[in-house]
């Protein structure tokens, strides 16, 4: 589980993130959602540290992140797993050694277990037998999968995703959705997505938080967006005419 209390960010004079509280459990789907500039981005990046808050604390499990210094995160980070915009896999790398990076880094493992462990990753997002290619011969999809098959290489209790949609298709959008649901569900993990895919709120978002001018505007389930009488909300999710003729058949 994960806490946040009361994070704010400011890049110099641009108070970015005005106060956001929420509460991640495990084994559902987290997702932030909100117009672009919102914050969502600069708040996913204050939770995994790759921005100090200004002010405010990030608890994983209970254990005050934000308090500890770079040694004593370490613990904590090595039980977290990332998939950032563009998979941001390394180029001069192959499938198998992008996914055994983490275990070259964190373990003492053999190679013949890392070699299994990326094997068994791979089966896992239905990339069986690529472990050889570069990722100039993956498709978008295809690299989204083998990031995701990194950020799960160290069993990670916390899973962190940003955009996990951008650059794909509708089909294998849903595809990339049902896989990190499906991880988040087996692994039990605290997942965390930032997106603006509104497939992605319906379809898998147990718990969304809704960014608007840097506050949490709104907090809720794909259940509930659905009858929200949120302004900015309903803007925002229902602004194309086809959400719009959806929900009216809700
Ligand atoms: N490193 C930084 N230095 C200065 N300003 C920043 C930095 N990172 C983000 N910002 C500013 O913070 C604001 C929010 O940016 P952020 O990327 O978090 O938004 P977002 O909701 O993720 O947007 P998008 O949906 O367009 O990706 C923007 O005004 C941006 O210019």
């Amino acid at each position: 589980m994960i806490e946040i209390q009361d994070i704010y960010k400011k890049f110099g004079d641009n108070e970015v993130l005005k106060g956001i509280s929420s509460i991640f459990k495990p084994g559902v789907n987290n997702l932030i959602i909100g117009g672009s500039g919102s914050g969502k981005t600069t708040l996913l990046k204050c939770i995994v540290g790759l921005h100090e808050p200004t002010s405010g604390d990030v608890l994983f499990n209970g254990e005050n992140f934000t308090d500890m210094g770079f040694e004593q995160r370490v613990p904590i980070r090595t039980h977290i797993g990332m998939l950032f915009q563009n998979s941001a896999l390394f180029d001069s790398m192959t499938v198998e050694q992008n996914i055994m990076f983490p275990l070259n880094l964190f373990t003492n493992q053999s190679k013949a277990e890392k070699r299994d462990r990326a094997n068994f990753c791979l089966e896992r997002v239905n990339l069986a037998g690529k472990n050889k290619l570069f990722p100039s011969e993956l498709s978008g999809g295809m690299k989204k999968r083998v990031g995701i098959a990194r950020a799960i290489s160290m069993q990670p209790k916390y899973l962190f995703v940003d955009e996990p949609n951008s650059g794909l298709d509708p089909v294998t959008s849903i595809l990339i959705d049902d896989l990190i649901s499906e991880l988040t569900v087996e692994y039990n993990m605290t997942t965390v997505v930032v997106t603006h895919d509104m497939n992605s709120v319906m379809g898998i978002g147990d718990h969304i938080v809704f960014l608007h001018q840097g506050k949490k505007w709104w907090e809720g389930s794909n259940k509930e967006i659905a009858h929200t009488d949120n302004k900015e909300l309903n803007e925002f999710v229902f602004a194309s005419r086809f959400m719009r003729a959806a929900k009216a058949k809700l």
